[in-house]
């Protein structure tokens, strides 16, 4: 068996899974957004314990190049992209058993084939031996012009909570947002998507 891997991990906002979706639609790879574990988790359950994950039926499956996260025959890929569950889920990404969880079915979705994944500690914990890693990075006023417009939320609001998750997810003891070892830093602040792609290819 074997794959190709792809990381990209980086802060919110800064284009990650946009980027991921180009890889799949243009070069066919399989898009792994690990954010989307963790957000399917805190979806689910109330309180995160570790019996309630360990007894947790969390199915996937790939479709058109997406991996799509699925609870009892429901489809939670649309579900969870609000800022309140994204914060929930900053906040149990700092459980070890939740990590663990996650890295798992990453790696087992990831068995066989070309794969691009994102999160914040894909290239540095997940997937280490990537064959190639890139960080992506923003200003968090760009980040967070991208993030209103995207979730039609008021500015400020969004500026409140990336830089909440930012600290959460910098700081934490277990597996924090960090450069990956290896990783090409591309900055996406005053470049357009298409840049971002063509600059990131430029590496292959
Ligand atoms: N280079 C760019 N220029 C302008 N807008 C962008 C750029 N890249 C992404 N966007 C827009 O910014 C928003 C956030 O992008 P995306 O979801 O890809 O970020 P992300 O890094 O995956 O964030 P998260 O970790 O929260 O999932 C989207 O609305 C996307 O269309
Ligand atoms: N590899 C990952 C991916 C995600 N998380 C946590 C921290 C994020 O704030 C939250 C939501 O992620 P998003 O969908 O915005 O990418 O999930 C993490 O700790 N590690």
């Amino acid at each position: 068996m074997s794959s190709f891997i792809i990381t990209i991990d980086g802060p919110s906002g800064a284009g990650k899974s946009t980027i991921c979706k180009m890889f799949s639609i243009n070069d066919g790879f399989v898009h792994i957004d690990t954010g989307k574990i963790y957000r399917s988790i805190a979806y689910i359950l109330k309180e995160v314990t570790e019996e309630e994950l360990n007894k947790l039926e969390l199915d996937f499956k790939i479709e058109n190049l997406q991996v799509l996260f699925i609870y009892k025959g429901k489809i939670l890929n649309d579900i969870i992209l609000s800022e309140d569950i994204a914060k929930k889920a900053s906040t149990i990404a700092k459980n070890e058993f939740v990590r663990d969880f996650v890295n798992k079915l990453a790696r087992t979705i990831a068995q066989e084939g070309k794969f691009v994944i994102d999160g914040r500690d894909a290239g540095s914990v997940i997937f280490p031996n990537a064959n190639i890693k890139f960080y992506l990075d923003a200003k968090l006023e760009e980040r967070a012009k991208r993030r209103s417009k995207e979730l039609s939320v008021d500015y400020s609001q969004s500026i409140k909570s990336l830089s909440c998750r930012d600290e959460q997810d910098t700081q934490r003891k277990i597996a924090p947002l960090v450069v990956p070892k290896g990783a090409i830093i591309i900055d996406t602040t005053f470049l357009s998507v298409e840049e971002v792609y063509n600059k990131i290819k430029s590496y292959f």
